[in-house]
């Protein structure tokens, strides 16, 4: 019997539809709103849960609510009024201004634990979702001095049935540290990609893997950032000045090297070289670097000509192989001829779909 048999998700995007499909795959009954219904309807036909209906329902464990940091406060007054749950949760990347917002609304304090888990994507809705999001990747809890013990330990059960990692925080300091690992950086990331908005298609022909790792959060939905931003406004700002300062300093010291001589430009680009090994040090101190994050899937990849129908022969040859694909991203660049797969499958059948696409003359690198 899973500990927390009944939970409600107010908003079935991206976050709030991974934390139902997480809990139903350990048993746990889930039910479903949004505002919007079309991404209600396609939660439930993800099998996350069944939609809640309108009339009451017996309270469930805990609500999650996964709405924009701007809407929890209201969301929260809204599902105690309705008396949803027997203890709230929410998810917003910000957590001092929804608590705000919950105090200044008068909501119950006792039975909301604020929490928020640092893993996400840069696609937005339900059809991003999936369960295996948090696996491994830390969840904050932020629990005010009103929260009960009960309601504590039920969020904790509930953080730890997705397979995330707790972490305790005060919602200040929760705010100043995701300012420096989430916010600051999500903005950095735009603030590069911008450049490529404009780029000439000659340049964007050579990008590589680099630009792309560097850029793949400024994909992401620019209203929920917004939100998020402005709730976390102060010490994202300090981020982006300590951000902006080095780049500054950067740009100063690249332009006077290209008209001094050899031995000054020498001594000149030494602070360039002291930056990218401070980048360095910054990099190495990211935990889990070595290990990565835990996937309860193996990774097959392939590498696949760029011509019509090539991906559907793929899967037909893992169809006739019995092997199942859960999740497929292609890495490619255009003008290439070539571009690799990633075939996300169960681990015990990842040998049998490499045997198989190699016996078809598929290219597919030897299995980690
Ligand atoms: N996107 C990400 O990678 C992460 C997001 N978060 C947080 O999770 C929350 C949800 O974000 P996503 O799932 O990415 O967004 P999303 O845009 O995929 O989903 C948000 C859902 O909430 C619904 N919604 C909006 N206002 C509502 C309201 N007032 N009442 C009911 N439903 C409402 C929308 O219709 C939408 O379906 C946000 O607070 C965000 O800060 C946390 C971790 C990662
Ligand atoms: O896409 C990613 O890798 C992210 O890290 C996304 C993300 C976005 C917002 C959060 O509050 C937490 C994580």
């Amino acid at each position: 019997m899973t500990e927390i048999p009944r939970v409600v998700v107010v908003g079935t995007g991206l976050i709030g539809t991974s934390v139902a499909l997480a809990l139903r795959e350990r048993g746990t009954e889930v039910l479903l709103s949004d505002r919007d219904p079309a991404a209600l309807a396609l939660a439930v036909e993800l099998g996350a849960g069944a939609a809640l209906p309108d009339e009451a329902v017996e309270p469930a464990d805990v609500a999650v609510l996964a709405v924009p940091p701007a809407a929890v406060g209201r969301t929260l007054l809204e599902a105690q009024k309705r008396g949803l749950a027997r203890v709230y949760t929410d998810v917003a990347s910000v957590k001092a201004r929804p608590v705000m917002d919950a105090v200044d609304l008068g909501c119950d304090l006792r039975h909301y634990v604020p929490g928020h888990p640092l893993a996400g994507r840069e696609r937005s809705g339900p059809a991003a979702a999936r369960a295996d999001l948090f696996l491994g990747r830390p969840w904050a809890l932020c629990p005010t001095e009103a929260a009960s013990a009960e309601a504590v330990a039920a969020v904790e059960a509930l953080v730890r049935a997705c397979g995330a990692e707790l972490h305790h925080l005060d919602p200040v300091e929760h705010d100043q540290a995701v300012a420096l690992v989430s916010h600051g950086p999500h903005v950095a990331a735009a603030a590069v990609a911008a450049r490529l908005a404009e780029a000439p298609p000659v340049a964007l022909d050579l990008a590589g893997q680099g630009v792309r790792d560097v850029t793949r959060i400024a994909a992401s939905d620019p209203a929920l950032w917004l939100d998020i931003l402005t709730a976390n406004a102060a010490p994202v700002a300090e981020v982006l000045d300590a951000v902006a300062g080095d780049l500054a300093l950067a740009a100063a010291m690249l332009r006077a090297t290209s008209s001094a001589g050899p031995d000054v430009a020498e001594v000149i680009m030494q602070k360039v070289g002291d930056l990218l090994s401070r980048g360095n040090t910054g990099r190495a101190r990211i935990p889990g670097k070595h290990g990565g994050v835990p996937s309860r899937y193996a990774h097959v990849q392939v590498v696949i000509p760029d011509r019509p129908g090539e991906l559907a022969r793929i899967f037909e040859a893992a169809g006739r192989a019995g092997v199942n694909i859960e999740d497929v991203s292609i890495e490619h660049s255009p003008g290439l001829p070539v571009g690799v797969a990633e075939l996300s499958v169960r681990p015990e059948t990842a040998e049998t779909l490499a045997a198989a696409l190699r016996e078809s003359g598929w290219s597919v690198p030897v299995l980690p």
